[in-house]
């Protein structure tokens, strides 16, 4: 394909500021509650429609697209310029065959290299990644797409829509950055993301001569290095968190650490063999940013290294405990502190502890410690659910041997390789009776904020992030912008509706699904947890109605499961993987029947999450609705109130019959709770590694190798 059939007649310089037809910002949130959207500062940008899309077939007269600014900020007046300038390079480039697109882009690469600044290429840089799309991916991107990309170059974090096309903006500032040799990463979620994405859009990269690696967990060093070499790399936070610490490790045991912690170093090649795989870190873009810098943030990546000698007397405390937790009883003997959600022991369970049986290993260990192996495991049993927070499933190491694996709150998905902290992790495998897996020391550290803050150039994109805009401001320094949707969003909300109990709520739930499925509209339903998924699963049987639940334990269909979602009369159980990366493509009828339906079946720690599910309808302007249902013993509920307000709230929806509808702003009030408590508790975390590693460079230490337990 050379020559384009498709000319532009844009000509002229896009119209003025105060074109009456820009989307209102109402429309570019997506028509969706967004409780701190008051007080969130996050910036505007109002745009007309891209017409050159539309029109490409049926209008021929339609002008260029035209950007108006809901403000006069200047960076926004400077966004509307650069839009002008990809924009006049379209009729240029897109009579041009193909060798010549690409002989541009090698162009480009060595005026990059030469020094030649990237803002200065940007307009050809971006208009040449519009012009690959279009002729490698049949996808153009639109204007709100350009302005996205701009943003992102310069360091913000973009806030689009949910299907609104994060993918294919990525391309722009990754093109752009890839030209000076230097590196540009995608961050993103799980592997099957990082794979799907780069395959994806890797044609429009061939276009332009660019090289793209792909990171997987189960590589080897040599594939890594391969996949860091090339110009782009697609991978998640993890495995770069974990090849950055690999890398230090491999520096430190080398005596290159010096050099490279001065900034000498270029990551290069060292005599004994070895060699490290990434080559330093340049540009990063963080796609579901509120996830990986927000969420993620909390859980440091850690490399474990020297085995303990006191592992069978810390293995044989924690069996210990998990034989006599349920021995305890709240308020005799011990208390939960509604603040911090702490357990600790009274004194009449303190001397419950001294009195327990104990082994010759278990007496050695020190009294304060042992009352501590207690509380924690009272905690885990209460707290800590199988098929909830997590399964259990034959290691991928040793398939002889179990092993417990998180159930991420936030994605729904499997989250590998990860554990709990503070002997939480044990202390399941513990109550479960599965190999114990006492940590064996920490060889090496890092928490996902520094890993970011040690890119140079750092961007986001997310669907959600306005709810996060201040704390992703005040941690990365990278500002939010909201940037509109290409067409208005049909996406419409219903009522809430509250029940007394989960019973009666998912009743009402099945009996929705059943009314919206006989019209032949797809529902999706979102639940919170697995075993949730398998209840509402059993009522939709009984109903007779034919559905699939999609859940971590059936991950390896999860693309078949996704792609049918959207046919006539599917319906589509969920926990909130189905909320993140997944576009539901549907069926050419279902958008005159009304779209997409979706069930929220109880809210989430974080609104976002929320949204996210929300966001699997009304795509890319397609019709589509959401309904919220809740219900008095929601977990939310406790969360945000505490288990003595939350155990009346459950008494009173016990004798509630029929719905409460009235109490919905109540639920969205603890979730606001839930959300502070975590955001202090991420202040907390990030003063303490702050001060932790002040203290250890003080005293001449590296901060990620040099790590206390
Ligand atoms: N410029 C474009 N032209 C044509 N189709 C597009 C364009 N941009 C995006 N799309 C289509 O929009 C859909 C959504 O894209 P994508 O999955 O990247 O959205 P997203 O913003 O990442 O959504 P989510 O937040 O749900 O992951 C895809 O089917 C894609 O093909």
């Amino acid at each position: 394909m050379s020559d384009s059939t498709v000319t532009n007649p844009n000509e002229k310089p896009p119209a003025s500021d105060s074109d009456p037809s820009a989307a209102s910002n109402a429309e570019s949130s997506g028509g969706m509650i967004d409780p701190n959207e008051a007080v969130s500062p996050v910036a505007e940008i109002a745009m007309a429609p891209d017409v050159a899309n539309v029109r490409r077939s049926s209008d021929p007269s339609a002008g260029k697209s035209q950007l108006t600014l809901s403000n006069l900020r200047p960076r926004m007046v400077r966004w509307r310029r650069q839009l002008a300038r990809v924009n006049d390079f379209e009729p240029i480039l897109q009579k041009e065959d193909d060798a010549t697109i690409r002989k541009r882009s090698l162009a480009l690469r060595y005026r990059a290299m030469a020094g030649e600044k990237l803002s200065t290429l940007l307009p050809e840089g971006y208009a040449l990644c519009r012009e690959a799309g279009r002729r490698a991916l049949s996808m153009r991107h639109y204007d709100v797409q350009i302005v996205g990309g701009i943003a992102l170059f310069e360091g913000h974090i973009a806030e689009m829509q949910t299907g609104e096309g994060k993918t294919l903006t990525a391309t722009l500032p990754l093109y752009l950055h890839s030209l000076t040799g230097k590196g540009a990463h995608l961050a993103t979620v799980n592997d099957y993301l990082a794979k799907r994405d780069a395959e994806w859009m890797m044609p429009l990269f061939e276009m332009l001569g660019v090289s793209v690696g792909i990171i997987q967990t189960p590589d080897d060093q040599g594939a890594r290095r391969k996949s860091y070499s090339a110009a782009i790399t697609y991978g998640t936070a993890k495995e770069f968190g974990f090849d950055f610490l690999r890398d230090r490790l491999l520096l430190r045991a080398q005596n290159r650490m010096q050099t490279e912690m001065l900034g000498g170093g270029d990551g290069g090649f060292s005599d004994s063999g070895d060699q490290v795989v990434m080559r330093g870190m340049h540009f990063c873009l963080v796609d579901e940013a509120d996830s990986i810098l927000i969420d993620e943030a909390r859980t440091p990546l850690i490399i474990g290294s020297i085995e303990d000698n006191v592992r069978d007397q810390i293995i044989e405390t924690y069996s210990w405990a998990a034989d006599h937790a349920t021995d305890f009883e709240l308020d005799e003997h011990f208390e939960i502190d509604d603040e911090t959600k702490r357990y600790e022991l009274t004194a009449k369970g303190r001397s419950k502890v001294r009195a327990l049986p104990k082994s010759d290993l278990v007496r050695t260990m020190g009294l304060v410690d042992l009352y501590e192996y207690i509380e924690r495991s009272i905690k885990v049993h209460r707290e800590f659910l199988l098929n909830r927070q997590y399964v259990i499933r034959p290691s991928e190491k040793d398939p002889k041997i179990d092993e417990i694996v998180i159930v991420d709150e936030f994605t729904g998905r499997l989250a590998e390789g990860r554990k709990w902290r503070d002997g939480i992790h044990q202390a399941i495998e513990a109550k479960e009776k599965i190999e114990i897996s006492v940590p064996t020391g920490q060889a090496a550290r890092i928490t996902v904020q520094d890993l970011f803050l040690r890119y140079p150039h750092l961007a986001g994109m997310t669907g959600t992030a306005a709810t996060s805009a201040r704390e992703l401001a005040r941690i990365y320094r990278t500002p939010v912008v909201r940037v509109p949707t290409n067409r208005p969003p049909q996406r419409k909300q219903l009522t809430s509706r509250v029940f007394g109990t989960l019973q009666s709520k998912f009743e009402a739930i099945a009996k929705e699904v059943a009314e919206v499925h006989a019209t032949g509209r797809p529902v999706l339903i979102g639940t919170r947890s697995i075993d949730k998924s398998v209840l509402l699963s059993k009522l939709l049987d009984d109903l007779n109605i034919e559905h699939e639940v999609l859940n971590a334990n059936n991950v390896e269909r999860e693309a078949e499961i996704v792609a049918a979602a959207g046919g006539i009369g599917k319906v589509t159980v969920a926990t909130n993987m189905a909320g993140r990366g997944t576009d539901i493509k549907l069926a050419d009828e279902v958008e005159s029947l009304g779209g997409m339906h979706v069930i929220c079946t109880e809210l989430h720690d974080a609104a976002r999450i929320d949204r996210q599910l929300i966001g699997r309808c009304g795509r890319q302007g397609d019709r589509g609705s959401y309904r919220q249902y809740l219900s008095l013993d929601d977990d939310i509920l406790k969360g945000g109130f505490g288990q003595v307000k939350y155990d009346k709230l459950k008494s009173r929806g016990e004798a509630t019959s029929g719905s409460a509808d009235q109490l919905a702003n109540m639920f969205h009030r603890a979730q606001r709770k839930v959300e502070r408590r975590h955001f202090r508790d991420r202040m907390v975390l990030m003063h303490h590694e702050k001060e932790r590693k002040k203290m250890q460079r003080e005293i001449g230490q590296d901060p990620y190798l040099d790590t206390p337990d």
